[in-house]
């Protein structure tokens, strides 16, 4: 099977339930066990008819429905950043879909109230509060996990944090956590990418529904493109090492493009934004720039298969990028969010943009040198600035089956589910702030 690879070019910078336990470091005895199991499994399938009479292999079934619920739940799974907003999905769904799974960690530098009413289920919930930037709190959090999704990050295109902090959490946490699979024995690593380390570019090129092996040329100069991009790098780069115990390490990166549903603090500050106008928010760019959304119960739902699928295929899969996509429909990043917030009462005004696009970028620069001037004494940082507008401004949209090619996935939501689960959302959210 030939390896993919992403076609990006550039410098960072510039349903299926299968056995499967033989990659699961320290569990040699158990693998044979397994595989002794399956076959056992096999036999008794297809004698059945003739067992009813033969109380011996009667005890023989008995025998082995209790070894196949003591494999069942077997497995240790870490989420990495689990209390936000893709997070809490994550683990959810993880709990909800991954039957296999004995012991869910969850390591965040908040921990969030909800996780208390996990903890009453069959699933031990193991809360961590910790640091990705601290080697040792990462290691100290994996040991004995068998499979890690890294999706902890600084999320900042605003300017709240510096370069500095964002690259130490984006990039040294990751090498924390790759270091960390490598000394505790860690053999599956997912990590939580994104479209960004693809584009838009700062030349503003379109990606126009484009795939993982379409050319583009990946350059940034904002720090979270960057430290995704050279996070991403380092995960990939890292499929093959050698893991305590001898085993390979087996990594893959999935890259949602906007990520939106229930949680989405953006599509707050907008809706709240559009209060504050009066139930309007004009329209700042043109309808036909298309920009690409996936819902986040569907990206949750990838990051589970990514996972256990990983441990079935890592041939195929190991060192490989997946984008996140989903049947939500293309559209431009305003007339996408009226999907939602339209039925909550706001309206965008104007079939064009209300100003040029030159007096736009003129706002963006002056909330750029506000953001300067004012540092010292407050943090200004507004959804308009010279990145987020040249991010809303420049299509990027994805059109893939890779990972359906890959490990199976298919969206778990279709497009009416998500849009109706994420309008009753803000509906909730709506009557709770009156
Ligand atoms: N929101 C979006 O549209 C997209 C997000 N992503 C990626 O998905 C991941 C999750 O993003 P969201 O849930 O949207 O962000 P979020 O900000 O809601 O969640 C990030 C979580 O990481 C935790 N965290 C931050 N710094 C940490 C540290 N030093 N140690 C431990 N935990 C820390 C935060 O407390 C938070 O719970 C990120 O890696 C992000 O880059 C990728 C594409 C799109
Ligand atoms: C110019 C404004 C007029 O209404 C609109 C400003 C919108 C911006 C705040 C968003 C436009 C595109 C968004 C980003 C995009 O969805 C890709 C992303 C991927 C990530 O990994 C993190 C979030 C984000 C950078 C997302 C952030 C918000 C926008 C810039």
């Amino acid at each position: 099977m030939p390896v993919e690879r992403s076609g990006h070019q550039g410098g960072p910078c510039g349903k299926s339930r299968r056995g499967g336990v033989e990659a699961v470091p320290g569990m040699a005895r158990r693998e044979e066990q397994a595989e002794g199991d399956n076959h056992l499994s096999l036999a008794g399938n297809e004698r059945r008819p003739a067992l009813v009479a033969s109380l011996g292999t009667l005890g023989l079934w008995l025998q082995q429905d209790m070894a196949d619920s003591a494999q069942a739940q077997k497995l240790v799974y870490l989420v990495t950043g689990g209390c936000g907003f893709l997070g809490e999905h994550v683990v959810r769904m993880l709990l909800q879909q991954e039957p296999r799974l004995r012991e869910l960690r969850i390591f965040d530098l908040h921990l969030g109230p909800w996780l208390e009413e996990l903890k009453t289920g069959p699933v031990q919930v193991t809360a961590i509060q910790g640091d990705v930037t601290q080697a040792h709190e990462v290691a100290a959090a994996m040991a004995g996990a068998h499979v890690v999704i890294h999706m902890a990050g600084l999320v900042d295109v605003f300017g709240r944090a510096s370069p500095e902090t964002i690259h130490a959490v984006n990039v040294q946490g990751t090498k924390n956590v790759i270091e960390a699979c490598v000394q505790t024995g860690t053999q599956f690593l997912v990590y939580t990418s994104s479209m960004e380390v693809v584009g838009p570019n700062i030349k503003g090129h379109p990606f126009y529904r484009g795939n993982e092996d379409t050319p583009y040329e990946a350059v940034h100069r904002h720090p979270y493109p960057c430290s995704k991009a050279l996070a991403e790098q380092l995960v990939l780069e890292a499929n093959g090492r050698k893991v305590r115990g001898g085993l390979p390490l087996v990594t893959c990166a999935l890259r949602p493009t906007g990520i939106y549903g229930e949680g989405h603090q953006i599509m707050r500050d907008i809706y709240h934004q559009g209060l504050r106008l009066g139930g309007r928010l004009f329209r700042a760019i043109p309808a036909s720039v298309e920009h690409g959304r996936v819902y986040v119960g569907n990206v949750a739902w990838m990051h589970v298969l990514v996972a256990r699928e990983l441990q079935q295929r890592a041939a195929l899969m190991g060192g490989q990028v997946y984008f996140c996509y989903d049947k939500s429909p293309y559209k431009s990043y305003e007339d996408f969010n009226m999907e939602f917030l339209g039925p909550c009462g706001l309206r965008l005004v104007g079939t064009r943009p209300l100003l040029p696009y030159w007096l736009l970028m003129l706002l963006a620069a002056l909330n750029a040198l506000l953001q300067w001037l004012l540092r010292p004494l407050l943090l200004y940082a507004p959804l308009l600035n010279p990145y987020t507008l040249a991010m809303a401004n420049t299509t990027f949209t994805v059109s893939t089956n890779k990972a359906q090619r890959h490990f199976g996935y298919e969206p778990l939501f279709s497009w009416e589910e998500s849009r109706t689960r994420t309008i009753r959302w803000m509906q909730t959210m709506d009557s709770s702030a009156q």
